[in-house]
């Protein structure tokens, strides 16, 4: 198997989205396993891909292992799988707060670790994910490992201090960019469109808004001025966002998420 997960819910049926649309690696050639037979079956019909009730044999088995698991069954699943590990093999921890230190002590032996922080949008391909390494890993095989997140988007090597602030400003920024989105379709909706529609209008809106600030190169600020005209209706609402505290909220949330991600 070229690729295992153990764990195969939101974060790597997203990343599967990507790899299997990009067509980066056959189904056969990639295996997972999950807490139950039921989860295990959904796997199999949402994405063809081999799967196993047991964790260890996904760990022999796979050239990479991605540890797809909540934080909180990270301790668990590495005394699990520990000795069926090799340090032929690359394990990748998605998890928050998971240090390469931390990892390499509760597998407590020499291995080859990437950690990485991806997002959700991965699924569509429009992901981005921030990767670190220890330092058993080559370029080659860290290669190995961006090629197969690059099918889910983008990829930035980092620095490991930089991870925490992946998490809050990729890893969980959907969630904001959802409830931002939420909240405009609500807002239509009080003045009459339909909610359809409304989440077409306000998801497409994001979407261009995105693509001017990445395809242009110009600064958000100058883009957001282009859009306030003197006297007009959008210096009216940006007012608005400004009185209610919307740049200060955006900031203490996402400094609460890396606290968050520090402490785990
Ligand atoms: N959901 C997201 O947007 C993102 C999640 N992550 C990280 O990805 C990891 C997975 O998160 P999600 O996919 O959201 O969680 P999830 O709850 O959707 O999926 C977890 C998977 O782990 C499986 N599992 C639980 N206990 C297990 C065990 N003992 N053995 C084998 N499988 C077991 C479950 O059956 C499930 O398939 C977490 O560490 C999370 O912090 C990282 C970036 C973004
Ligand atoms: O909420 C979480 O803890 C995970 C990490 C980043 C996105 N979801």
């Amino acid at each position: 198997m070229k690729l295992g997960f153990i764990g195969c819910g939101n974060m790597a049926g997203a990343m599967l989205g990507g790899i299997l649309k990009e067509e980066l690696l056959k189904k056969d050639e990639i295996i997972a396993s999950t807490s139950s037979a039921k989860s295990l079956q959904r796997v199999r019909e949402c994405f063809g891909i081999c799967t196993a009730l047991s964790n260890r044999e996904v760990a022999e088995k796979s050239e990479i292992l991605v540890l797809a698991v909540k934080p909180q069954y990270y301790e668990e699943i590495i005394e699990e799988i520990r000795e069926c590990i090799s340090d032929s093999q690359i394990v990748v921890s998605i998890a928050p707060g998971k240090s390469l230190d931390w990892l390499e002590e509760r597998f407590g032996k020499p291995l080859k670790l990437v950690r990485c922080m991806p997002n959700t949008p991965a699924l569509v391909g429009e992901g981005i994910t921030g990767v670190c390494r220890n330092r058993r890993v080559e370029d080659g095989e860290l290669e190995q490992v961006c090629r197969i997140l690059r099918s889910c988007g983008e990829t930035e090597v980092l620095s490991e201090h930089l991870m925490d602030v992946v998490v809050s400003v990729s890893g969980s920024s959907p969630a904001y960019v959802f409830l931002f989105i939420e909240a405009m379709a609500d807002a239509a909706v009080a003045d009459g469109m339909p909610r359809a529609q409304a989440y077409k209008f306000a998801s497409q809106a994001i979407l261009g808004s995105a693509r001017m600030v990445l395809e242009t190169g110009r600064h958000p600020g100058e883009l957001k001025d282009m859009v306030c005209s003197p006297g007009g209706t959008t210096i009216e609402a940006v007012r608005v966002l400004e009185e209610k505290g919307f740049r200060s909220a955006v900031i203490e949330a996402m400094k609460a998420c890396v606290r968050k991600a520090k402490g785990m």
